[in-house]
Formats: structure tokens, sequence, C-alpha cells
């Protein structure tokens, strides 16, 4: 039986992050893609321009169409921009008791634009990061929420530790910020895993945590381990980024089909 894989977050016009970078990733999974659209962004390679919320009661209505009907193996949520919507999420998903969530806590585009209101820091924090079966920061973000600048891999050890401390799934901290190294870390059930992974040089690293966040949700509906989900998943956008896509006069999306061979 196909595994279907939900995806709440933002529309990207670019098509390089959020819905559209989910939905492509969950088709080269071979999966099928649901989703519930959060806000509407005029958005490119160079950045974003525009932010059109849905309002909190639509999202709700959309999760409900979704739950009452193809209920979803996996749910990844990215950017989810105000408190009210995040409540709304959180209400829907305890209420359908949804599995397998990966939380992407997007902050800011790598393009440097906010996506998150600052209201609604501490509803993400205190109520969405808690539900996470895994949840996927990156440095900037796991630094507002440890509270401390993480400068080497010591310092995402300690962040990853202090964040676990509120949430009950795992916690991966990506190391794609770094200037040397893409190493990712876990920290989970009081151990520390590591995926290690050189750095490719290519800039074009638009939707990366976008990409890598519904994989591991892919990999979860398939019945992998969380370790194992994240491993597959950063193979997975190993192989996306060093395809060597070049789109855009920013930082280009990455080459999601470069798996697929079709024709
Ligand atoms: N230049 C790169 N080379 C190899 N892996 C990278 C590179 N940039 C990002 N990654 C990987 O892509 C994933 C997303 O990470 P990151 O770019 O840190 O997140 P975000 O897109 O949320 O800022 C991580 O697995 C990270 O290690
Ligand atoms: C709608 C939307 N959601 C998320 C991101 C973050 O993208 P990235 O994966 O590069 O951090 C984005 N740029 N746009």
């Amino acid at each position: 039986m196909i595994k279907k894989v939900l995806t709440i977050a933002g529309s990207d016009s670019s098509g390089g992050a959020g819905i559209q970078a989910d939905i492509k990733t969950i088709t080269c999974h071979k999966m099928y893609a649901m989703s519930a659209i959060t806000a509407l962004t005029a958005q490119n390679t160079t950045g974003v321009y525009g932010v059109q919320e849905a309002t909190p009661e639509f999202v709700g209505q959309q999760i409900d169409c979704i739950f009452n009907d193809i209920r979803p193996d996996a749910v990844k949520i990215g950017m989810v921009s105000s408190s009210k919507i995040i409540k709304v999420i959180v209400e829907k998903l305890k209420k359908y008791n949804a599995e397998s969530i990966v939380v992407d806590p997007v902050m800011v585009a790598t393009s440097g634009s906010p996506l998150l209101e600052k209201e609604a820091m501490s509803t993400l924090i205190n109520e969405l990061l808690p539900m996470g079966t895994v949840i996927t920061p990156n440095i900037p973000e796991a630094e507002i929420l440890c509270g401390f600048k993480i400068n080497e891999q010591d310092d995402m050890l300690r962040a990853a530790k202090k964040i676990a401390t509120s949430i009950k799934g795992g916690v991966l901290i990506k190391g794609g910020h770094f200037s040397n190294t893409a190493d990712d870390l876990l920290y989970i059930d009081g151990k520390e895993v590591w995926y290690k992974q050189e750095k490719i040089y290519n800039e074009n690293t638009h939707g990366t945590g976008c990409t890598l966040s519904s994989a591991i949700a892919c990999n979860l509906a398939d019945g992998y381990s969380i370790e194992d989900s994240i491993r597959n998943a950063k193979s997975y956008i190993t192989g996306a980024l060093k395809a060597g896509l070049n789109l855009g006069k920013g930082s280009g999306p990455l080459e999601h089909n470069y798996n697929i061979k079709i024709k």
C-alpha cells in the first residue's frame, strides 16, 4: 500500500522550498503527498517579497479534510508563521492522534527573510516542538532554542542536550551553516548520533531544510527508526546537492529528482 505523507507548510512560488520542495521530495520517495498550506509567499532564489497568511480556521479546515479522508502515515511541519496557526495545528494533530511528526522550526529563509512572527516564537517552542517525533533546527534556530552561540561541534552537543530537556522526541541539529563540514547531530534518549558529511561546494541550498525534513518524514512513514530515517534522508539531500542544479540569480534550488529514471 502506498504511504501517505502530509506537509503542513508555506508555499514558495519559486518552487525550491516550502510545500513545493516537500511535495517533490515525497513524490521522489514514491509516496503520496498531501498539503495543508499555512501561507503563500511571493518568493524566489533572491528573497521573500510578500507573505499572505491563511486564516487559522482555513488551516484547520484543510487538516480536517485530510485526516477525515486519507490518513497520513507521517506529517512534516514547516513554516507556521503565527501563534494562532500553530495553536490550530497542535489542536488538530492531537485530535487525530497524528504519528511520526517531523517539526522543522522554520524561522528565517536561507535568503535572510523572517518567516515566523516574533510573537509566535513562544507558542512554537512550548506547544509545537514538544509534539515532534523529531525536530530539525539549523544552527541559528538551535541558538535561539538553547540561548547560546554555537561555534563548533561541541556546542552543537551542548545545545542538543539543552533543547532535549523540554522535548520528548529526537533533536537533530543540522550543521549545514558551518563553513567546512555539514555534519548533523541527532540527540535522542540520552544518546548522540553524528551524520558526517563533508561540505559540498554548492551555493544553491534554497530548500535544504525543507527537503531534509520531508525526506525524514517519508522514511518514518516507511517504518524506519528515527536514526535510520535521518541516515537515509541525509543521503538523499547529499545527492540532491551534489547533482549541482544551478537555477536563478540567488541561492538556487536542489535537484530533487536526481535519483528518478523514467526516460
Ligand atoms: N553545502 C552543503 N554540503 C553538504 N550538505 C549540506 C550543505 N548545506 C546544507 N547541507 C545539509 O542540508 C541539510 C539542511 O541543513 P541546513 O542548510 O543547515 O538547514 P536549513 O536549510 O534549515 O538552514 C543538512 O543535512 C545539512 O547538513
Ligand atoms: C515557504 C517557505 N518555507 C520554508 C523556507 C525555508 O527554506 P530552507 O529549507 O532553505 O530553510 C522558505 N524559504 N520558504
